[in-house]
């Protein structure tokens, strides 16, 4: 434990106000590892601690004359007995000028506190449902055991943009006249007749009523903090930051309600107890919780857990704009229990600044903001670097201070719950000093007055009008959480004595703006990609293994596993689920990869290795959308599980041993019958399926029998054909030859002049010749005629100029008879008409038609051929 004075020293460092946007660089800590210290016990309300003197003090203080170290300021504060008549409202001035007398406890425990987040390992100082459930203040009232989640709708918690600000009235109790009437069943309030005069409200008849979401009124504090602040630390428990503030005129009980008293203590240490309350009933996941308080006074903002300041005027610097607003110096404490929150807060208001004034003997010169930064993620698994997945021996402090690391790919959750209590706004007093803070007091309060009342405007009628954030310090610390992302509750505290009326119904209206401001809370979550990343590869790695096993299996001999259809169904789906999970992952992995390189350097978070999924809608869809992949693949292993799990017999795991035995000899039973069964199927079926088996292949023979005598009597009539064609040239080649030989014979016939005298009339000779020099070649070629007499004749191969004329022109002029016959052709429309005739000599060749032979008589052995040779007789 370090103890060393420099040690001691507060190490403080930029906190943004809220946690939406973390500092982008923050300093380095110190390398010392300190574990968390007991602080001196204190009082506190609702806890055995010991009871605080009821000994009222009033203290006139100035930035230099700060309490310095007494004995808790709040503690002092709740001294007073909580009735009214210790409120001296009846104008007298009851000043004091005395400082508060300080303990050196006090100072010391603030010098003391090693708590510092700079100084914290915050591994070592997580919190969780184990070590709370030892904190003996959570139930000493009997209430530590009830639930902070009882009765309340957690689906309500993130409302998003249909959220509104809960506005609730606290109507402080009063001896005197009341001018109100108070309906606090409806959550309504009225001016009653009487006290209308100075105001807006009409004079006769009904006055206007106010309405709220609730109204409350009397000196107990735990109601109110169920209707107004319960909700919203629960929200602020699941993730959404959440401010509680108080709102009202000076002496109406802000800080009765915030804060309260021992026997009434008030929302911040009923929100404290809860918040431990909520981590001891929420094993599954570890907490860092981290507090500020700070106080704003006269438009400059101190640390009131600071020990430099008590010697110092350091203020804390504003800095930032829009939502990310930052406060720097400012230090924060973890709290581990009740008892070291005690401490923190009891240290704060020790250090906060209150003086008698006309109206409050402990009135709040300031505005103090209390915070409690609370991270979150959930409890280590296997795999993580360490196993308990809380502590990292000898890791080092984070840089940059105490901030709870997404360690082993799991998110963490930021959150902040601000509880601010607001300085009363008030009249003119006669103190010179209570004035001008009184001036700066009702100036800030104006300005959230118009902030809110822009932003109301804004939602009211859709516009996006200038908002003056920056017109003030508590305004501009604010603007995070005005701005929508956070859930809001006001409690606004009114005094119903006649005298305070106009500033009764200022509050009121205040309150009536607030009640119309729209909010949109968001949750903020930090992921590191790289330990995620990490963590699928390791998981898909597992899937793979699992798989490979299962398929070995599969592939096991069919004899060394019987499988039921039911198992063997089940083993597909599991093997699916396998397949479908590494598919998941390893699309997620892409997913991650394709994130992280498409975000340039400009638009990473904080730590390059984060991953702000906020920032990214799309990405959160992808991510989403995997999620529930991913729980339909779950909701399918379970089915399958389940269906396992019945399938089990049921034993109790502490029967008898002779119960196990004889279910295990039921079940060996029942396996060798399943076996029987199993062969008895495979035999029937066996014969069935080799009788349609020969009918199939019997089917398929005759059809291949019958294919294969096709072939061969194809092949055959294809010989055959060939046989025929090769006949049909060797006959074409010889009808050539004998066609020369009769042509060459007709040109000699005609060299002899006998054509002239006998055969071919002259009036055709002619005619003819013409006709056939303008034949196409086809057309004179249409027929012939097999001679069989023409061997008889001359060779065809002699020439015709051999025994014929010399004038081979006057050859050439004459029409052979195949011309005579193609011309004739040409002309004759019967089928015989023709034909050329052969005379059975072969001597000479008639034509029928010049001769008029009948058609039927065939003279000679000549053939009748057609155009394809083919014989016609
Ligand atoms: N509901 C209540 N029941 C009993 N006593 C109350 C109640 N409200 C306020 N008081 C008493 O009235 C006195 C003034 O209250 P408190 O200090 O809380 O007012 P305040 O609004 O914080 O004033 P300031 O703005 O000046 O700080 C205190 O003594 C407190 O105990």
């Amino acid at each position: 434990m370090a103890t060393t004075t420099t040690k001691r020293l507060a190490r403080v460092q930029a906190v943004p106000f809220t946690p939406s946007k973390r500092p982008l660089s923050v300093a380095s800590s110190s390398s010392g590892v300190s574990t968390p210290r007991s602080s001196t016990p204190v009082n506190f309300p609702g806890t055995s601690s010991q009871p605080s003197s009821p000994k009222k003090i009033r203290s006139a203080l100035s930035t230099e004359s700060r309490i310095r170290g007494t004995a808790s300021s709040m503690a002092l504060k709740r001294a007073k007995t909580p009735t009214s008549l210790d409120v001296p409202s009846d104008g007298s001035r009851s000043r004091s000028t005395t400082p508060v007398p300080h303990s050196p406890n006090s100072l010391g425990a603030a010098l003391e506190s090693e708590m510092d987040v700079s100084r914290v390992d915050p591994e070592s100082v997580l919190i969780d449902a184990t070590n709370v459930c030892d904190d003996p203040d959570l139930s000493l009232d009997g209430e530590g055991n009830s639930n902070i989640l009882d009765g309340l709708d957690l689906s309500d918690l993130g409302k998003g943009k249909d959220d509104k600000v809960l506005v609730s009235v606290r109507v402080r109790p009063s001896d005197k006249t009341s001018a109100w009437n108070v309906a606090a069943g409806n959550g309504t309030l009225s001016l009653l007749p009487g006290f209308t005069k100075g105001t807006s409200q009409p004079s006769s008849g009904k006055a206007q009523e106010f309405n709220y979401d609730a109204v409350h009124t009397g000196s107990a504090n735990k109601p109110i903090y169920n209707s107004v602040a319960r909700s919203h630390v629960c929200a602020a428990m699941e993730g959404y930051n959440t401010v509680i503030f108080a709102y009202g005129q000076t002496a109406s009980g802000k800080t009765f309600t915030l804060s309260g008293t021992d026997e009434e203590p008030g929302i911040i240490p009923l929100a404290l107890k809860d918040i431990f309350g909520y981590i001891r009933r929420t094993p599954s996941r570890e907490y860092l919780l981290r507090c500020s308080y700070l106080e704003i006074y006269n438009e400059a903002i101190f640390d009131l857990l600071s020990p430099q300041s008590l010697t110092t005027k350091t203020q804390v610097q504003l800095s930032g704009t829009g939502d990310n607003v930052q406060l720097s110096p400012l230090r924060e404490e973890v709290v581990t229990s009740l008892k070291s929150v005690r401490e923190v807060l009891e240290r704060g208001a020790a250090n906060r600044r209150t003086a008698c004034t006309d109206w409050n003997d402990r009135s709040s010169r300031s505005h103090s903001v209390f915070r409690v930064v609370i991270e979150s993620r959930e409890r280590g698994a296997s795999f993580d670097d360490d196993s308990s997945g809380r502590r990292t021996p000898g890791c080092p402090p984070t840089p940059g201070g105490t901030r709870l690391q997404s360690r082993g790919g799991r998110s963490v959750q930021t959150s902040v719950l601000s509880l601010i209590d607001l300085a009363g706004s008030e009249k003119a007093t006669s103190d010179r000093e209570r004035t001008m803070e009184g001036r700066y007091i009702n100036t800030s309060l104006l300005t959230l007055g118009s902030v809110i009342g822009t932003l109301a405007e804004n939602a009211a009628k859709g516009k996006s009008d200038h908002v003056p954030f920056r017109n003030s310090k508590l305004t501009r610390m604010l603007q995070p959480s005005l701005s929508g992302n956070a859930r809001i509750s006001v409690i606004c505290t009114v005094n119903p004595d006649a005298n305070a009326v106009t500033e009764t119904i200022s509050t009121l209206l205040f309150a009536q703006r607030v009640k119309r401001v729209r909010l949109n809370a968001k949750k903020k979550e930090v992921v590191d990609t790289d330990a995620l990343l990490q963590r699928y590869k390791k998981e898909i790695d597992d899937l793979k293994a699992r798989l490979a096993e299962r398929e070995a299996e599969a592939a096991a001999p069919v004899k060394s596993r019987r499988l039921s259809a039911k198992e063997q169904l089940d083993e597909s789906r599991a093997m699916n689920d396998l397949n479908s999970r590494i598919r998941q992952l390893t699309k997620l992995i892409l997913t991650s990869q394709t994130m992280d390189e498409t975000r340039g350097d400009e638009s990473r978070p904080a730590s390059p290795s984060k991953l702000d999924f906020n920032l990214e809608p799309y990405q959160l869809q992808q991510e989403l959308l995997t999620a529930r992949r991913q729980l339909e693949s779950q909701a399918t292993q379970i089915l399958s599980l389940e269906a396992a799990l019945q399938l089990r017999p049921a034993l109790p795991l502490d029967a008898p041993e002779s119960e196990k035995d004889k279910l295990i000899a039921e079940q060996t039973k029942t396996i060798r019958e399943l076996e029987i069964v199993v062969r008895g199927y495979e035999e029937n079926l066996g014969e069935p399926l080799r009788q349609v088996r020969e009918d199939v292949e019997k089917e398929w023979q005759d059809k291949v029998e019958e294919e294969r005598r096709k072939r061969v009597e194809t092949e055959a009539w294809s010989h055959e054909l060939v046989r025929q064609l090769e006949k049909e040239k060797t006959a074409r080649v010889k009808l050539d030859e004998q066609r020369s030989a009769l042509a060459a014979f007709v040109t000699r016939f005609d060299a002899l002049g006998l054509a002239n005298a006998t055969s071919i009339p002259q009036k055709l000779r002619q005619p003819l010749t013409q006709a056939n020099s303008g034949l196409p070649p086809r057309r004179r070629r249409s027929y012939t005629l097999a001679l069989s007499s023409v061997p008889e004749m001359e060779s065809p191969g002699q020439s015709p100029s051999k025994n014929g004329p010399a004038n081979n022109d006057e050859y050439r002029e004459q029409p052979s008879l195949l011309e005579v016959e193609d011309m004739l052709c040409e002309d004759a429309s019967g089928i015989m008409d023709c034909s050329l005739l052969g005379s059975p000599t072969g001597k000479g060749l008639m034509l029928q038609k010049e001769f008029g032979v009948p058609k039927a008589g065939l003279l000679g052995r000549g053939i009748l051929q057609n155009k394809e040779n083919v014989p016609l007789l």
